[in-house]
């Protein structure tokens, strides 16, 4: 695998692919990489003849007192494991490479509506930050599909959004989240916990389980997240939000939906995890 830092590189070697006729999936990542990456890795293999894939912690999409500087670096351990997945080509750029006029002066992208709430209420800026270094990614890559997991459901709808408004000619494809045996979803901020923590937060897959289940026996939603934000505080969370919406456009869940989602953010001490769960009734 050739790890670079070079635009020109990447460009390179994906256009001497193309020219060959073969296909390119692209997995951008932020690294300290987990089985939630891999196997993002791997179904890109299943899906196109070269994986490119990114390691960059994105300045523009962290919020001022937000986690950049602690944000866990591995790469050594990153590319080892992406060699073994079968990825052949590593871009690791960094702000100076990626934003060379600073990020103020930088041109970005923004997804009305959807960038606002939930995640994006939580963290002002974070999915205008999202969508502009993964559209720029996607042009300097140019790959014919890119590959993003589930467990950031909302970044993927602002992703599908952009690219469905700017008529950029990549296949975007959803991946289901992967998870420990305990249930917890993967995500690199599960490093920050203590193992007793960690063992807390697998409450939240079972409170989603559970919360699916009461919305199948149509209880109200409003009675059902009532029920879960209790459940999630009962182990130690504080909930930033707790909601259920269309699994297709996003607009608050109501009486008619049958494909919904359920969404939490939650902090156990000061990590924020997120998940959800689709819901398909009927
Ligand atoms: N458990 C998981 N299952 C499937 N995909 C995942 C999982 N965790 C992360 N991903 C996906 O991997 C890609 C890169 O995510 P990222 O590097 O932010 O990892 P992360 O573990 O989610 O980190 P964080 O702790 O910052 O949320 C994204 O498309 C993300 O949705
Ligand atoms: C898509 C992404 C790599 C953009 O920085 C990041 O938000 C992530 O890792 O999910
Ligand atoms: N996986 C989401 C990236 C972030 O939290 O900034």
């Amino acid at each position: 695998m050739i790890t670079t830092q070079s635009i020109a590189d990447i460009r390179a070697q994906v256009k001497a692919w193309k020219q060959k006729g073969e296909t390119v999936a692209f997995v951008p990542t932020m690294g300290n990489l987990h089985l939630g990456h891999i196997t993002l890795v791997k179904e890109a293999k299943t899906r196109a003849d070269h994986v490119v894939t990114s390691i960059f912690v994105n300045p523009m999409q962290f919020g001022q007192n937000e986690d950049l500087d602690a944000y866990p670096r591995t790469l050594a351990d990153d590319q080892a494991a992406l060699i073994e997945a079968g990825a052949e080509l590593l871009f690791t750029p960094t702000p100076e490479i990626i934003y060379p006029k600073g990020m103020d002066a930088q041109t970005f992208v923004e997804v009305p509506g959807i960038s606002d709430v939930l995640c994006g209420a939580s963290r002002p800026g974070h999915f205008r930050g999202v969508a502009t270094i993964v559209c720029k990614l996607f042009n300097i890559v140019q790959p014919d599909i890119a590959l993003f997991g589930q467990k950031d459901f909302q970044q993927l709808l602002v992703i599908r959004t952009m690219v469905d408004d700017l008529s950029l000619p990549i296949e975007i494809v959803g991946v289901e989240t992967i998870r420990e045996d305990s249930g917890l979803a993967m995500s690199s901020r599960n490093g920050y916990l203590s193992a007793e923590q960690k063992a807390q937060a697998a409450q939240i897959k079972r409170t989603l389980d559970k919360m699916a289940c009461s919305l199948k026996t149509a209880q109200s939603i409003e009675a059902v997240i009532a029920q879960g934000q209790i459940e999630l505080e009962d182990v130690g969370f504080r909930n930033d939000y707790l909601d259920v919406r269309n699994a297709n456009n996003f607009a608050v869940a109501n009486g008619e939906d049958t494909e919904l989602v359920i969404l939490v953010a939650a902090y156990m001490g000061s990590t924020r995890l997120i998940d959800n769960l689709v819901v398909k009734l009927a």
